[in-house]
Parts: structure tokens; C-alpha cells; sequence
């Protein structure tokens, strides 16, 4: 795992996205977004103070990765997006990313 390098990402092979992303996907709450190579899940917490503290661990990784996610909050509900603009599409980076969300979700949920 290439934390903290600053490779540029390329894109998914194939055989990535069999063995890194469907695990996201099946099971994992992540979907293909419709129309762009990228994958969403919806995070739905107590109250805002919730979400925003699960957004606030999530930034300080993406700044640290200096990978984004594409979101909107409403209240307790966060939406996010994740892929890679300087490919157009999904590279290590999401993957990496999802999971650190999911797992700081679920400490946000606590
Ligand atoms: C200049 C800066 O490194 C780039 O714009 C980074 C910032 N964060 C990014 N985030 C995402 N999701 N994709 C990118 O291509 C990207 N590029």
C-alpha cells in the first residue's frame, strides 16, 4: 500500500476491479454510479453532529491523500461520490478512500 506517495493514480485494471473494488460493491454498500466510472453509497447518521464528524475524519484523509470526495450533507445524510478526475475514472485512490470511509463511519456511529 503506497501511503503517503504521491504516484500519480491510473486507472483500475480489470483484474483490480475484481479483486479491489467488488468486495466495495457486493455487500459492501458501494454501487456504480449511473453514466461515470465512479461509486457512491449514502451514509445516514443520528443527527448532524454525527455527520459532520464523520465529513471532518473524512477531510483530514482526503487532504492527507490529496484525494476528494465528491459529497452533499443534508442533515444527518451524506452522499458520496469517489473517483479519480485526473483519469476519469477509479484508481487506488477510491478504493483506499472507501475504505477508510466505511471504517470511520462506523467509529462515527458509535
Ligand atoms: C492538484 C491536486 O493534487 C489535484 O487536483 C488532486 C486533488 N484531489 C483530487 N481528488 C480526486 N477525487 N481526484 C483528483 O484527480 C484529484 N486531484
Amino acid at each position: 500500500m503506497s501511503h503517503g506517495t504521491h504516484n500519480r493514480p491510473t486507472k483500475l485494471t480489470d483484474e483490480e476491479r475484481q479483486t479491489q473494488l467488488a468486495p466495495l460493491l457486493g455487500g459492501g454498500g458501494w454501487q456504480l454510479a449511473e453514466g461515470k466510472d465512479a461509486i457512491t453509497k449514502q451514509f445516514v447518521f443520528k443527527d448532524f453532529g454525527q455527520a459532520f464528524m464523520f465529513m471532518t475524519r473524512v477531510a483530514l484523509k482526503a487532504e492527507r491523500l490529496d484525494h476528494h470526495p465528491d459529497w452533499a450533507n443534508v442533515y444527518n445524510r451524506v452522499d458520496v461520490t469517489l473517483n479519480t478526475h485526473s483519469v476519469g475514472g477509479l484508481s487506488r485512490l477510491d478504493v483506499e478512500l472507501a475504505k477508510f470511509i466505511d471504517q470511520t463511519a462506523r467509529i462515527a456511529a458509535d
